[in-house]
């Protein structure tokens, strides 16, 4: 797992560092310049020939031959400095340069200034205003350096139009402009994934984004990503992402711990992949499946009982039962009341099926071998959910908390709480695992919905809810965020290469929670929060699997194959 660090985290690992004396701060803006040209002809190999009329791109710009040429966009800190290091190796390989500055070159810190003047005592440097930009010649490569961890209130609307200013090479007939941007498009915050608002009016060309962030082809960050590039709108800003190494050493445990929950101030990305290295899916996730370890009969693997709605309402139960008993659990049973009974029955096979009156007769149909519940979906938002909830909740294996059935509370299961979400925190344990959505998060948690959280981030909410609820949450979204009471958060990203835009469809929810119960419900199974997030990465893995027409019962039909892939 890759660990994100925030703003403050890679401060202040890069103050250590510099302060143990292993490096200078000169020195790492070196590496990060060299790191983000670098990227951009590894991104772009073209580039690294000079732009020439036998090449398409050069007939159509019309020129017999022709340095490149970039226009560097610096900032007012560290970000800025950056991008006059790397103005330099732009120039040092032939390239025409044009850089602009946002600010007063005798306020920039220390090492950003060594860098401005060394490149300003041989070079114009003109003020980055969106008239000066405009008048430039057009660019290959726009490099966006005008704000990385940085960023602490809006961009001015002068910085704005500037940034717009460059063009976005899309225009036709010419040839393309790329945009690479350092740390981040400026403007993102990279801790919350919001752009910061208030810099300018929305461009209605934009949809929901305010002109205010120009996105960049390519994003190059360095030593570690941030939660902002998966979070929120960060995916959507910075097109290719890049992490380069800029030999800050640091802090590896993290990295190292495949298997434990994460410790509480730390992030980490959901992925197979150790000290930056893949791992064989059979080693994460597959470890995390209790199956694979060639042990075990059914009642070892859990009796998973999960709950679905009335006549006509019971597609969501049936999926969550389904994707519960293909990703492992023993032994499967739907219950529904009494009048749903026909309509089930013709549909289910393996999956068991009991009817059962009200809360008050839970006994009859689940009896203390059960594992794992999965409750709400499907089940309307009503007090007849409300008490299955209470009674499921209330099933505790006395002292003994590490037996007491896990309890996936989904849907209806968190919405029925609405009125008083203290009344369901009440009964919430260690072993239950919350999957709102957005929506059913803002309910149960008013004040750490995203109206309401200002510059929280997303995953701080989840942890204030996690604490709250006293167990495990799962916020969903295309940014999933995972958290546990005392702070332990990972963030699972279906963005970049494993973009997965077909599971926003309905349903894919309900076998998500199906999922995290058929994991998590076996006598063999790891720690929860562990299993929450293997469960997440497999929903995804599924979804792209299968790919384009996906629908929610897909997922678990595709299951198999993503479960072989991973060798098990
Ligand atoms: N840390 C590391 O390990 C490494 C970091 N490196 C690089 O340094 C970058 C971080 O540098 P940084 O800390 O100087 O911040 P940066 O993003 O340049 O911005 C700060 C300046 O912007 C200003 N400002 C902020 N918001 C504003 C606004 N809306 N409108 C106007 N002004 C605004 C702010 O002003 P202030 O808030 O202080 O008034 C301050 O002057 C990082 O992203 C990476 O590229 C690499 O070189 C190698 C290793
Ligand atoms: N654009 C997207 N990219 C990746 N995953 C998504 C996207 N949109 C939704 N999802 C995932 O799909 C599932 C939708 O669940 P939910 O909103 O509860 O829908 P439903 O209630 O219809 O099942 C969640 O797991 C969510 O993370
Ligand atoms: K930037």
């Amino acid at each position: 797992m890759t660990e994100l660090l925030t703003a403050a985290q890679m401060r202040a690992l890069e103050r250590a560092e510099i302060e143990s004396g292993a490096v200078t701060g000169l020195a790492l803006m070196e590496r990060a310049g060299q790191g983000v040209v670098d990227a951009i002809f590894a991104q772009w190999p073209e580039l690294a020939a000079p732009l020439s009329a036998d090449t398409e791109e050069g007939a159509a710009a019309d020129v017999a031959q022709s340095r490149r040429r970039a226009m560097v966009l610096c900032g007012p800190g560290n970000n800025g400095g950056d991008g006059f290091v790397i103005a330099r190796m732009l120039k040092a390989r032939g390239w025409a340069v044009d850089t602009f500055l946002y600010g007063d070159p005798a306020r920039l810190p220390p090492d950003a200034r060594a860098n401005h003047d060394r490149w300003a005592a041989e070079n114009p440097v003109s003020l980055l205003v969106a008239a000066n930009v405009q008048r430039a010649p057009r660019p290959d490569l726009i490099v966006d350096a005008v704000f990385g961890i940085g960023l602490t209130r809006p961009v001015p609307p002068e910085v704005d139009k500037a940034l717009a200013a460059g063009g976005d090479g899309r225009a036709a007939n010419l040839p393309a402009i790329r945009r690479v941007a350092v740390d981040c498009p400026s403007g993102l915050n990279l801790d919350t994934g919001m752009v910061q608002r208030g810099g300018g009016p929305v461009d209605p060309d934009f949809g929901r984004w305010p002109a205010t962030v120009s996105m960049a082809d390519l994003t190059v960050t360095f030593h570690s990503p941030k939660p902002g590039h998966y979070l929120g709108q960060g995916p959507a800003l910075c097109g290719v992402l890049k992490v380069v190494d800029i030999g800050l050493g640091g802090d590896a445990l993290e990295r190292g711990m495949i298997g434990v929950p994460p410790d509480a101030d730390r992030v980490r990305l959901v992925e197979p992949v150790h000290m930056g290295r893949p791992l064989p899916g059979r080693i994460w996730p597959g470890a995390l499946i209790a199956k694979a370890r060639h042990a075990g009969h059914k009642y070892d693997h859990g009796h998973v009982v999960v709950f679905a709605g009335g006549v006509g309402r019971g597609g969501a139960g049936r999926m969550a039962a389904r994707a519960a008993l293909r990703v492992g659990a023993g032994l499967v049973t739907l219950v529904c009341p009494p009048a749903a009974l026909q309509e089930n029955a013709c549909r289910l096979d393996a999956v068991m099926l009991r009817a059962v009156r009200g809360p008050e007769h839970l006994g009859d149909v689940a009896d203390d071998r059960v594992t794992g519940f999965v409750i709400g979906p499907g089940m309307g938002v009503s007090e007849r959910t409300r008490g299955f909830v209470r009674s499921v909740l209330a099933r505790r294996a006395g002292d003994r908390d590490w037996r007491d059935p896990v309890v996936v509370l989904d849907a209806d299961g968190l919405s029925s709480f609405a009125a008083d979400p203290k009344s369901l925190f009440e009964w919430t344990h260690a072993r239950c695992v919350l999957t709102p959505h957005d929506g059913e998060f803002a309910r149960l948690f008013p004040d750490l919905a995203p109206s309401r959280r200002g510059a929280m981030s997303k995953i701080d909410a989840v942890r204030a809810a996690a604490d709250r609820a006293g167990c495990v949450i799962l916020l969903k979204g295309a940014d999933t965020v995972i958290a546990r009471p005392g702070g332990g958060a990972s963030l699972h990203a279906a963005a970049y290469d494993r973009a997965a835009p077909w599971l926003a469809t309905a349903g894919a929810g309900d076998v998500l929670a199906g999922l995290i119960a058929g994991l998590s419900a076996s006598g063999l199974a790891g720690d929860l929060f562990n299993v929450v997030e293997a469960a997440a990465w497999l929903h995804v893995e599924a979804a792209r699997s299968f790919g384009p027409g996906l629908i929610a019962e897909d997922l678990t039909e595709e299951l198999p194959k993503v479960l072989r892939g991973i060798g098990l």
